[in-house]
């Protein structure tokens, strides 16, 4: 398997295309050869750093509105910890990112993907795996090298373009069984996709105001990133304090941090690689 750093730091191995933490290979590799969807699954991809935890929180409330706060696992437990063990989600932590293309084409189960525009996502990587990977170090790894390795495409995950587009064709094809959301709209029209979201998941109550006004609620940065258990707990299987998984949630904060070069970059492989496909990634 061809490895590498990954930002001086952790080492990457390529597994059929796509990169993945040589830590998680073992695991990648079983889930890839065992992995035997039943009809009734929903299965919630996404690339790393596009909106996950959102959306994790979001199926987890539209499945458990009747639930009262004492009994809402979103107040104990960091998203990734509560959606795993979720029918609609049996997978073991960290492989719901597997680039699964040809899974999706065989299986009967459905997937939601949700994606993100590029410059956020870099700059939302830069920060989470400096905070990561250095465990807060003095020196962060340079932002012009994040930038270089997302657009060479060897970064945890990655490549981004084709992750990306191999689901939107998916969904494009068979958008009964592929639900393709976007971080922008969810911002943008919060109400419009949750109703969108929760009628794909076959949810009752999509169309009730108070109900998907609750699960934008529950499910909101604001309230998840107050938290005790996101302000101060861990997730111990990542080994990453949750505090991590909650930052700005802005469209456009790439503007903040990425110099016109840095952002020129990505918007002339963003046009080649989206050429032909109808899928726009802007923020
Ligand atoms: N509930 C909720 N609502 C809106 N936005 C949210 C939410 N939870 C997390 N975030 C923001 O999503 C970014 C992290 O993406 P992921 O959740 O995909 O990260 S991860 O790959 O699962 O680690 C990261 O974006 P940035 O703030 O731009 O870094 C988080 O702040």
């Amino acid at each position: 398997m061809p490895k590498q750093l990954f930002w001086n730091s952790h080492e990457i191995c390529q597994i059929d295309g796509f990169w993945y933490f040589v830590e998680g290979t073992e695991r990648i590799a079983a889930f890839r050869s065992g992995f035997e969807p039943r009809n009734d699954d929903i299965l919630l991809t996404s690339f790393t750093k596009t909106g996950t935890t959102w959306l994790m929180a979001l199926c987890y409330n539209i499945l458990n509105l009747d639930d009262d706060d004492e009994e809402d696992r979103l107040a104990k437990k960091n998203p990734h910890e509560v959606v795993p063990s979720l029918e609609i989600n049996f997978l073991e932590d960290g492989v719901q990112r597997i680039y699964l293309p040809e899974a999706v084409r065989e299986s009967g189960c459905r997937f939601v993907y949700v994606a993100r525009n590029p410059k956020d996502t870099v700059v939302s990587m830069w920060h989470f795996y400096n905070k990561l990977l250095t465990r807060g170090g003095p020196k962060p790894f340079p932002l012009e090298g994040a930038v270089e390795s997302f657009c060479k495409g060897a970064v945890p995950f990655g490549p981004f373009y084709e992750h990306v587009v191999g689901y939107w064709k998916e969904s494009k094809r068979r958008p009964e069984e592929v639900l393709f959301l976007k971080y922008e709209e969810l911002c943008r029209e919060p109400k419009e996709q949750v109703r969108k979201l929760a009628s794909f998941m076959g949810a009752s109550g999509d169309d009730d105001e108070v109900v998907v006004e609750k699960v934008l609620w529950r499910s909101s940065l604001g309230r998840l990133k107050e938290l005790e258990v996101n302000k101060n707990g861990t997730w111990e299987t990542a080994r990453a304090p949750n505090a991590h998984f909650f930052r700005k949630g802005m469209v456009g904060d790439w503007k903040n941090y990425l110099t016109s070069q840095m952002a020129e970059r990505i918007d002339q492989l963003t046009c080649l690689k989206l050429q032909g496909t109808g899928l726009s990634l802007d923020d």
